[in-house]
């Protein structure tokens, strides 16, 4: 199993990408494999040599995770795993759990941690690439510990999308996706867990240190104009 030597994440939390030039970055290194046995299950014994780089991407509904997303993927070369795209893959699977995160996904809940965790582990562990993007996740301080109980790692960095609630909503409205939950009821109650759930997560990370603010208003390509330094700056890094 890999275990994180020394972590040191910017001295400076980034609100835009100006301050990024000014940040001191000290050299963040991982060993990239112990001499222990690798544990059972855990993402470090899937990255053969390679130190997994992990980004958490956070931000309400229709702030833009997904957009950004692919554009990191096009620059940097991420694995982009969305957590709710995985979700609703798995209620088109008819599997056991796609009826009831269906219900979850419909009421704007979160799904219990342990089903979310799982799936994205399994990408994980399929995946050739060890740069992962986990687009809306984790959206709970649960989901949070779950996914470090069940990993044993952190984030090397976090994405906040930073968007005012009124466009998040314009935006999920004009989407047009058939997504089941782009209705304003279910936006309304999704801006509500947002808030109540996801921003203690964003606050943990911001105390961290490990939290990148971006302005998510814009245009898509402005706003990637922000995100592109946040990566630039650890492209050594994390290759
Ligand atoms: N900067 C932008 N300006 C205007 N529209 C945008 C911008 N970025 C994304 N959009 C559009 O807004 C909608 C929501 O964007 P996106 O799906 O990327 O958000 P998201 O944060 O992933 O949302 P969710 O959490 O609901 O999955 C999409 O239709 C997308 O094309
Ligand atoms: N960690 C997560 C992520 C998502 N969900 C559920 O899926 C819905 C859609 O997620 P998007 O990121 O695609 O907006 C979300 O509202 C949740 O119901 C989840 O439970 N846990
Ligand atoms: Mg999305």
């Amino acid at each position: 199993m890999w275990k994180r030597v020394a972590s040191l994440s910017p001295l400076i939390s980034s609100k835009r990408s100006s301050t990024l030039n000014q940040a001191a970055y000290t050299f963040k290194r991982f060993e990239s494999f112990t001499t222990e046995t690798p544990a059972q299950g855990k993402v470090g014994m899937f990255f053969k040599g390679k130190t997994p780089f992990i980004t958490f991407v956070l931000g309400g509904p229709g702030s833009g995770k997904g957009t950004q997303c692919e554009k990191i993927v096009e620059n940097f070369g991420f694995t982009h795993l969305s957590a709710g795209d995985l979700l609703r893959r798995e209620i088109t699977s008819n599997t056991e759990d796609g009826a009831k995160i269906l219900d979850t996904i419909k009421e704007g809940k979160i799904v219990h941690s342990e089903v979310t965790v799982k799936l994205i582990r399994k990408e994980i562990d399929s995946s050739d690439n060890y740069k992962f993007l986990i687009d809306g996740f984790p959206r709970s301080e649960e989901n949070r510990i779950e996914f470090e109980r069940i990993t044993e790692a952190e984030p090397d960095i976090v994405l906040f999308f930073d968007c005012p609630e009124e466009e998040m909503v314009k935006r999920v409205l004009n989407r047009n996706q058939g997504r089941v939950d782009d209705n304003i009821d279910t936006i309304r109650k999704r801006l509500k867990t947002f808030e109540s759930l996801n921003l203690p997560v964003v606050n943990y990370y911001s105390k961290r240190g490990k939290l990148y603010t971006i302005n998510a208003v814009g245009t898509a390509d402005e706003i990637f104009e922000q995100v592109r330094p946040v990566f630039a700056a650890h492209e050594e890094l994390s290759t």
